[in-house]
């Protein structure tokens, strides 16, 4: 719980994702501490007490030790907990859901639950789980004054390198000012945060939850040409992920994709001839539509269907 130094942060469910944002968290701080400027911290939005203590709760025996695997390293304070969801939330102060979907009625459906999350802040990653889902579950004749305050936030993977896009979930009604800093510095000390209304919460888990598989199938399809090409594999390996984080970062710094790509195409030069393959190959078009079946995909994951990949053409 939540003493003068710091909050206890807690993750329901310790696989890629609940490692990938305790690192992340943890790599933030560590790296502001050696710094000795809490910058984010100090600002005015900063919440007064940040992240300090970490429990990772699973079901699996064997998560216990890939969480010290991951972590132990950035010596913050961290429990492992197996089958004991009750006391993991008990102590924390604010809590991530980070269970498979259909898992969030096991662990939010334990004996006393309710009662450890009072007045907490959980905090969903759930793909295709809508807010109204979990709160109906948790509180299905209206929530009382000490319920726990639910927000939705779509992150990825990468938050373990500080570099997540999450897409957090505008709550209705608002949160408190304190609630809303401490669910924004998270985030943002894990990458980049942008706020969306429910309804843009499916496609931001097609577009920023899935994207990282997306993108690393266009890297390794690029490092293969060049392979085939004759470059050595580890080399091609980084220069594709290399390139493609230099094209990011153009792009983040303004650079529109449509002007980008034509500055590359030097007139009668090897870039034109290359992507008139890649439009050859219906590429913007394949792109985009593995985007809206991975929307489609992720809509039905809160409602129990199985198999929801093979409903579909
Ligand atoms: N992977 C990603 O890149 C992203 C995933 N998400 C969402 O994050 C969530 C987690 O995904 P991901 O990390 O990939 O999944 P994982 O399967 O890696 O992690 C979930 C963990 O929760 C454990 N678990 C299952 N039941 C319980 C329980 N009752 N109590 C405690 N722990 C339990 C699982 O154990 P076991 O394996 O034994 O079931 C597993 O170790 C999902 O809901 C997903 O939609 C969101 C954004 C990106
Ligand atoms: O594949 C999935 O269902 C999860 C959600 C977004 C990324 N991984």
């Amino acid at each position: 719980m939540s003493d003068s130094e710091g909050l206890t942060l807690t993750v329901l469910g310790a696989g890629t994702m609940g490692i990938a944002i305790m690192g992340g968290v943890m790599s933030s701080l560590a790296s502001a501490k050696t710094k000795s400027a809490l910058s984010s911290s100090a600002s005015s939005s900063a919440p007064p007490k940040l992240p300090s203590k970490f429990i990772a709760c699973d079901t699996w025996a064997p998560a216990e030790q890939k969480v010290k695997d991951a972590l132990s390293h950035y010596a913050f304070p961290l429990t492992t907990l197996t089958n004991k969801n009750i006391q993991g939330a008990r102590d924390a102060d604010v809590l991530i859901l980070s269970c498979k979907p259909h898992g969030f009625k096991d662990i939010l459906g334990e004996s006393g639950m309710r009662d450890a999350l009072a007045g907490k802040v959980l905090i969903s990653i759930l793909a295709g789980v809508t807010q109204e889902q979990i709160e109906q579950f948790l509180y299905p004749s209206g929530a009382p004054e000490n319920a726990c305050r639910i927000v939705r936030v779509m992150p990825n993977t990468a938050s373990f390198v500080g570099e997540s896009m999450s897409v957090i979930q505008k709550s209705e009604p608002p949160l408190t000012d304190a609630q809303q800093a401490l669910v924004e510095w998270i985030f943002n000390s894990i990458g980049r945060v942008v706020t969306l209304p429910a309804g843009n919460m499916d496609a931001s888990t097609a577009l920023c939850g899935s994207g990282p598989a997306f993108f690393a199938l266009v890297l390794e399809a690029a490092a293969d040409g060049g392979v085939a090409m004759g470059l050595p594999r580890a080399e091609a390996q980084l220069m594709a992920a290399q390139t493609m984080r230099g094209t990011t970062g153009l792009v983040l710094s303004g650079e529109h994709p449509a002007v980008l790509k034509d500055k590359v195409s030097t007139p009668g030069g090897c870039t034109i001839g290359g992507l008139m393959v890649l439009e050859e190959g219906t590429v913007r078009g394949t792109v985009s539509r593995a985007i809206r079946e991975a929307t489609v995909v992720a809509s039905q994951l809160g409602q129990g269907a199985k198999n929801v990949n093979g409903t579909r053409h």
